[in-house]
């Protein structure tokens, strides 16, 4: 299969962006309200319209759709026929499908020679079944979500701003799971975990068909809108679509992030789904006696994991991945970054090949300098997103109110100490508060002279044991200590309830850092506030975070402005400044000297 550059909605020439939110793709869509399979079937049982009758070309476009549903009618039969008891299709109907889908890309390529449009309204009369059978997932959609008027669908994308962008045209038909009751289970009783949700979140909704039906997904969407269950669902499901004898002979899905508490937290999501089910799960990560974690993998249907950990254990021999065919990337541009893609090269390398795993990249920060690169590990990737942000500029989650104070470096500790007796005071005396700090060594000081303070608080950081960084980590969730000073390592992922307040005591070397960061408050639907304190020191973030702040439509301080609105671009350690400009993915060639 072709590799494709992964681009953003809209902005590659010719592509295909099916559930564009535009008002135009939106009016195009509304008029075709008639469900795909209908479609089908009149345009190749129908008379041709008057004005064709007798032309060469519409006799050659009737044989055409003929042809290719003849072949969709075998690989239905295929696919019906050859699914062993726990529904998975064999390599018939996964070659079924390469042949529908090769007459389906030969006939659209044809057609576009004719001069027929290729836009929204041609793609809306692709029969549903076509999306299906470029995968070798069974998906079926729920008849209720079938039964829904094309119009609420298309609204629904619209009102929660889901853009999708697809280079394979057959899977438009893959309509957003607006429910949980159109979730394809096979007990009632994995719909459990949701029963405290009224709904999927938009990012759920879109990414779940893909992934059931087997595609390569880059999932961009706000912190705290429930990426971890967009990929576990179709993780945990795949694998109870394998046959019994195909399980418990190794690991057949793997998880990694960027950090160890990131990665038991998953894991706990995770276990969730799979414990109703009977899977397996293990949480592999540094820090921690390697023992357990070596006998767990023995057994283990899925691995969560840290990426140096994990490759100790392939390294060791106790972890093999080679039928891991679900490869998801959390935090994946953090995933993608100088200090972790040597580690994630490795560990992909062990997977199998492109195109016969289904490699996930989930974010809410998704920068133009890890784009390319994670094009290389994926095949085809249908690219959702989620915001009125089609050019995928860097965005906070709008429910947090952001304020940001420029100070004087030395009065840094003393404006934090004002803001603690602030929102620490009367009935909020045990709000959760999670101040940031840039290094280990400043963390362990804020944290020391909050103490020193009065005030309950702990710590997180790699100066710091696993034991210690876990004990803060609960006691924080639990309440038993309302502060909690962190370095970035708890910048990502974490989900800890009711965070009221985030305090940036010193800014982070990125904006994406910044918006991982306040990201921890504001969750799941919730507000939030976060206070940055931000000195001259930064100053060369203050133009990424003047856009943050704009783009969320919160105050920018005139002192802020002051430091000017340019954003620097990123420098590369060795490419410096045209790090974007340089293709990372070429080997250097050996000079010879004679
Ligand atoms: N459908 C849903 N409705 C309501 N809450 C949900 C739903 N799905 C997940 N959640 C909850 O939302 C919270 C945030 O989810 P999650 O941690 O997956 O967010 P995230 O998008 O991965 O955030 P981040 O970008 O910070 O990693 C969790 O507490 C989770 O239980």
């Amino acid at each position: 299969m072709p590799k494709l550059k992964i681009e953003d909605a809209g902005l590659a020439s010719g592509e295909q962006a099916l559930r564009e939110t535009s008002p135009a793709s939106r009016k195009s869509r509304k008029e075709s309200k008639k469900t795909m399979e209908e479609q089908l079937v009149e345009i190749t049982q129908s008379p041709v319209e008057d004005g064709e009758v007798g032309s060469r070309a519409a006799r050659k476009e009737r044989k055409r759709l003929k042809k290719l549903k003849k072949l969709q009618d075998e690989t239905v039969m295929d696919s019906e026929s050859s699914k062993n008891g726990s529904g998975q299709v064999d390599a018939t109907t996964a070659k079924a499908a390469r042949k529908a889908e090769k007459a389906r890309l030969k006939a659209s390529k044809r057609s576009d020679k004719e001069g027929h449009t290729n836009g929204d309204t041609t793609l809306q009369t692709r029969p549903l079944s076509t999306a299906m059978k470029a995968t070798s997932l069974p998906y079926t959609q729920d008849p209720g979500l079938s039964a829904i008027p094309q119009a609420d669908i298309d609204q629904f994308l619209a009102d929660n701003f889901i853009s999708i962008t697809d280079p394979l045209p057959s899977s438009s038909a893959l309509r957003p799971l607006t429910e949980f009751s159109y979730l394809p289970v096979t007990d009632p009783a994995q719909r459990a975990p949701f029963k405290t949700f009224k709904a999927p979140t938009p990012i759920q909704a879109a990414a779940w068909p893909f992934l059931f039906a087997g595609r390569d997904v880059i999932g961009v969407a706000e912190t705290g809108s429930g990426k971890t269950m967009a990929f576990a669902v179709p993780c945990v499901r795949g694998i109870l679509s394998l046959p019994e004898s195909q399980r418990n002979n190794g690991p057949r899905a793997v998880i990694v992030s960027p950090t160890r508490e990131l990665a038991m937290q998953s894991y706990e999501q995770i276990m969730q789904l799979a414990k109703v089910s009977g899977l397996r799960a293990v949480c592999v990560y540094g820090g921690v006696p390697k023992d357990e974690q070596r006998k767990s993998l023995k057994t283990a249907d899925i691995v969560v994991a840290t990426p140096g950990r994990l490759n100790d254990l392939i390294n060791e021999g106790c972890a093999d991945l080679s039928k891991a065919k679900y490869v998801v990337l959390d935090e994946a541009d953090r995933m993608l970054d100088k200090g972790f893609e040597e580690e994630i090269r490795k560990i992909i390398n062990t997977t199998p090949a492109i195109g016969e795993r289904q490699t996930l990249m989930f974010t809410a920060t998704w920068p133009e300098s890890v784009r390319s690169l994670a094009s290389t590990f994926m095949s085809d990737p249908v690219k959702i997103s989620i915001g009125d942000n089609p050019s995928g500029d860097l965005r906070a989650n709008a429910r947090i109110m952001q304020q940001v104070e420029v100070v004087d470096p030395r009065n840094k500790e003393y404006r934090l100490l004002q803001l603690l007796k602030q929102y620490q005071s009367g009935s909020q005396k045990d709000d959760r508060i999670l101040v940031f700090a840039l290094y280990k060594k400043e963390a362990t000081r804020i944290e020391g002279f909050i103490r020193s303070k009065g005030f309950r608080v702990a710590g997180i950081h790699g100066d710091l044991s696993q034991e210690q960084r876990t004990r803060s980590l609960d006691a924080f969730k639990q309440g038993n200590t309302p502060i909690l000073v962190a370095t970035d390592v708890a910048a990502r992922g974490l989900d800890i309830p009711s965070v009221k307040l985030v305090i940036n005591c010193t800014f982070p070397l990125t904006t994406e850092d910044y918006v991982h960061r306040i990201g921890r408050t504001g969750r799941a639907g919730k507000e939030g506030l976060a206070i940055t304190l931000f000195t001259e020191h930064d100053k060369a973030q203050s133009g990424a975070l003047i856009n943050v702040l704009k783009a969320a439509n919160q105050p920018v301080p005139d002192e802020l402005l002051k430091f000017g609105t340019t954003v620097k671009r990123k420098e590369h350690e060795a490419y410096g400044a045209f790090a974007r400009d340089v293709d990372r993915t070429v080997t250097a060639k050996k000079i010879r000297f004679e």
